[in-house]
């Protein structure tokens, strides 16, 4: 069995901070997102959502109109649009909610040219096959099922000896941080240990809440542009899971009570308060 290591509140303490009298919208923190698409316009809401709850000073969305629409309807502070140059981006949310065999030519160029920049990149769901291409510092965010079929894709699907060690391999393949989403996420860079981050309620298992991770990684990462990419990501999976807890209510170690993806980004604010207290 190939060793983790056990992620904290106290290790997330370490990246996340409270905002200043110095602090502007960018200093806080851009995030863009390219994600959604018209199928599925539910997940650039919540990863919208998402990156606003967990602090960002500045949200982009870039997408199809009729997608641009329904953030704005949320989150009338997002920008949309494509990016004309001016905003200095700190992290971008790339496929939550796309399919790639729905994907246009020029869909094609956009996210090449963002997986090719320097800013670092939030691989998630419909654009994991561009993982193997990119020259950006990634983090790639598969469930199970995309984990395993990355893998093929790969062609690391020969036996590991476990989960750890697997994702631990793929990191190294990717030159990237590869965070396997579950009850307990598994995240590793290319070196370094693997880093385990338990969700602490099975409530958290509801479609949506990993758009809403992939907003959550993007403001996190975006807010700590010269720390490790795999300790950055851990910070947000462990918010991530603490607004969960939150939201559920399992706090005072009762079973909680069922809850959606947006009740999750909602419980951002106070998961944060809680680290910074
Ligand atoms: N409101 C929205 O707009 C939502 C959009 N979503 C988007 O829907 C698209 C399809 O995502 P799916 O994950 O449903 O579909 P996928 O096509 O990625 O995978 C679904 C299949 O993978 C297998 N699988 C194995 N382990 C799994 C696991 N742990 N979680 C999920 N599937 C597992 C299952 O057999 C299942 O049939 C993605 O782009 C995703 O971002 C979802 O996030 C749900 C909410
Ligand atoms: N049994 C579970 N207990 C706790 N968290 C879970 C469990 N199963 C999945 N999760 C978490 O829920 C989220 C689901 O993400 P994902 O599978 O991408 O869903 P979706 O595509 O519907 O957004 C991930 O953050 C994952 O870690």
């Amino acid at each position: 069995m190939s060793e983790a290591r056990e992620w904290s509140r106290v290790d997330t303490a370490r990246f996340v901070r409270a905002a200043t009298r110095d602090d502007d919208k960018y200093s806080r923190g851009v995030v863009a997102l390219r994600t959604g698409s018209p199928a599925y316009p539910g997940a650039a809401v919540l990863g919208v959502e998402a990156a606003w709850r967990a602090g960002a000073g500045f949200v982009r969305y870039a997408g199809e109109q009729r997608v641009i629409d329904a953030v704005l309807a949320r989150r009338p502070e997002t920008v949309g649009g494509p990016d004309t140059g001016r905003t200095r981006v700190g992290a971008w949310v790339i496929g939550s909610g796309t399919d790639p065999e729905e994907r246009t030519d020029a869909e094609a160029r956009a996210l090449r040219e963002i997986v090719s920049g320097t800013a670092p990149v939030v691989i998630d769901a419909g654009a994991l096959d561009l993982a193997s291409g990119a020259t950006a510092p990634v983090v790639v965010t598969p469930h199970a099922g995309e984990f395993a079929r990355l893998r093929e894709r790969l062609g690391l699907a020969d036996a590991d000896q476990d989960t750890a060690a697997e994702v631990r391999r793929m990191a190294a393949e990717l030159h990237g941080v590869v965070l396997r989403k579950g009850a307990r996420t598994l995240i590793a860079g290319p070196d370094g240990p693997v880093i385990a981050v338990d969700a602490g309620t099975g409530w958290l298992a509801t479609a949506g809440t990993g758009d809403v991770l992939a907003g959550v990684l993007g403001a996190v990462i975006a807010a700590n542009p010269c720390a490790p990419l795999a300790e950055v990501a851990a910070a947000g999976t462990w918010l991530h899971g603490h607004a969960a807890r939150i939201a559920a209510g399992v706090g005072g170690g009762g079973t909680g009570h069922p809850i959606v993806a947006l009740d999750v980004a909602e419980a951002l604010p106070l998961a944060i308060a809680d680290v910074l207290s």
